[in-house]
């Protein structure tokens, strides 16, 4: 049987063990669900860099780039972080450059392990349906808020690790992963009034940028699966 864990944050990623398990990154708001819909909408690569000064040199090159600190769109940056920016007309067939406050951070500290993959609620049928046909172990990494807890990866985590574990080729010995499930045990049945409880959508509702809430935790908008390919983001095709 296939073991199930969860980091609750970047921060104490390094105590983890990833040889030869599949890292799953998830940012329910925004960065895995804004990469979820561009590839659901045409791009064809992704390439997520850590820091500011590489999103620009990338820029001064004549690549697309998309970037974001603190939810703000940079000012030489093409886009911001809204998934609602990337439609087929805007990013379709292109390569985009992608840095955000904490979603890239998460992505390129995972490189080390077997595989690392995007998960979002978006996708959550088709991150299941590979983790099941894949037979490795899992990390789900939450990207979090500038290294603290963040609720609504929390309970993507626990979202995910109950539908593996449902499935009886996972099972789970991690605190974590019990602890998510139990939060997400809590919050499934009534998640528009859990979501209240969430800090990041507060801190988006002062932007103006809260608008993606009900979307970044709508089931299965695509079957796109991206995955880390040396430093990029490439989508696998569903079977
Ligand atoms: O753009 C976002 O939603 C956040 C920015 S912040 O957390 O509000 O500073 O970045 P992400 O990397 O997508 O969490």
């Amino acid at each position: 049987m296939n073991q199930v864990e969860v980091a609750f944050s970047p921060t104490i990623f390094n105590h983890y063990d990833i040889d030869n398990k599949i890292v799953v990154v998830a940012d329910i708001l925004r960065a895995t669900s804004v990469i979820c819909t561009m590839f659901k909408n045409g791009v064809t690569e992704i390439i997520p860099v850590r820091n500011i000064e590489e999103a620009r040199a990338y820029k001064e090159k004549g690549y697309l780039v998309v970037a974001e600190r603190n939810g703000q769109k940079l000012d030489f940056a093409d886009f911001g972080n809204s998934p609602f920016y990337f439609t087929p007309e805007t990013i379709g067939g292109k390569i985009v450059v992608y840095s955000t406050t904490n979603g890239t951070n998460a992505i390129t500290m995972g490189k080390d392990a077997n595989q690392v993959i995007i998960g979002s609620f978006l996708n959550i049928s088709s991150v299941i349906n590979y983790l099941v046909d894949k037979s490795h172990d899992v990390l789900i990494m939450c990207a979090g808020w500038k290294g603290k807890f963040s609720l609504e990866d929390a309970l993507f985590a626990g979202a995910l690790s109950k539908a593996l574990i449902s499935t009886n080729k996972f099972s789970t010995i991690c605190d974590s992963a019990n602890a998510s499930m139990d939060l997400w045990n809590l919050a499934k049945d009534d998640l528009a009034n859990y979501l209240e409880k969430v800090a990041q959508r507060h801190r988006l509702k002062k932007m103006g940028l809260d608008d993606v809430i009900g979307y970044c935790f709508t089931p299965d908008v695509t079957d796109v699966l991206p995955v880390l390919v040396g430093d990029r983001l490439k989508a696998i095709s569903p079977k």
